[in-house]
């Protein structure tokens, strides 16, 4: 991980972090839900966002996806901005990044094949028999059977949904994997088979990997950075290891916040922000 640099001035810098995110800025209508966040990645590393509900992640995972455009700020693909990604000259962002979205959004018209396969299918990279073939080995691998594939959502609970949203986010092998939530309503034994999953995929493709988890667990032991979010902003990212104890303690105490309403945060002021 990298601090935001001069890749602000120069996008086209040799020395530009594979995804960067800068001074980033995203309103509904009066309501800032992302102030100022500024993040960045190397190439086949991982993170784990965590804060409260409503800290803003699940917008921050949308605006990498390019699903939600920012009022300010940028989201940097080896030093160019995804907004303005030209798909007659590069590899579409689309092509390039796979997200899993918090309510799975899988098309409930479509059998499971489709749905996991969909872009493929979509883009043309695959035939439709060939989609059917790779869409039974994705579901293999997120521990789903043959059978699920000529499945509709409908007929599936919620944690095999989550699976397939699994299986579709990685179906085309991409190259920055965003993950709202993977895990959450898995048992602890599949839970602990998707994050091995989605380990050996960051390794064996050196996928940059960024999930958001309310499992501070799961953040501090399986990802290589956290980032803790409140209201919108960036409180603490940095390796797992510097994580302190205070910063563990307060985010702990913010995250049992949200569940039973709202917090002050006493540090929160843009000097105390730390960002490593
Ligand atoms: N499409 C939208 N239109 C208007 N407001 C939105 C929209 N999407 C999100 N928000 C608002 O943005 C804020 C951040 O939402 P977000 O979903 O990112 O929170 P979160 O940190 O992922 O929370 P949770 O852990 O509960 O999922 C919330 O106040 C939410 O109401």
């Amino acid at each position: 991980m990298t601090l935001p640099n001069d890749t602000a001035q120069n996008p086209a810098n040799a020395t530009s972090p594979f995804l960067a995110i800068h001074n980033l800025v995203k309103k509904f209508g009066e309501n800032t839900v992302l102030d100022d966040v500024s993040l960045s990645l190397d190439r086949g590393q991982t993170m784990a966002i965590i804060g409260p509900s409503a800290a803003g992640k699940s917008v921050l995972l949308k605006c990498m996806a390019g699903v939600y455009g920012a009022n300010q700020g940028s989201v940097l693909i080896e030093g160019k901005n995804i907004a303005e990604n030209d798909a007659s000259n590069d590899a579409s962002w689309t092509d390039r990044v796979g997200m899993l979205f918090q309510q799975n959004a899988l098309f409930d018209s479509l059998p499971i094949w489709q749905n996991v396969c969909f872009q493929l299918i979509e883009n043309g990279s695959l035939s439709r028999k060939q989609a059917k073939e790779r869409a039974v080995e994705l579901l293999g691998l997120v521990g789903l059977d043959a059978d699920s594939a000529t499945l509709r959502p409908a007929d599936l609970s919620g944690g095999m949904q989550k699976r397939v949203g699994i299986a579709r986010a990685i179906a085309n092998n991409p190259e920055i994997l965003l993950l709202d939530n993977p895990t959450a309503g898995l048992d602890p034994v599949l839970s602990n088979h998707i994050e091995n999953m989605i380990e050996t995929i960051a390794k064996k493709h050196k996928t940059t990997v960024i999930t958001v988890t309310n499992d501070m667990e799961i953040a501090r032991n399986r990802y290589d950075f956290l980032t803790m979010m409140h209201e919108g902003r960036v409180y603490w990212s940095g390796k797992r290891d510097d994580i302190s104890d205070a910063h563990n303690e307060h985010l702990t105490q913010m995250l049992k916040g949200s569940s039973q309403g709202p917090i002050s945060m006493r540090t929160r002021n843009r000097g105390q922000h730390l960002v490593a």
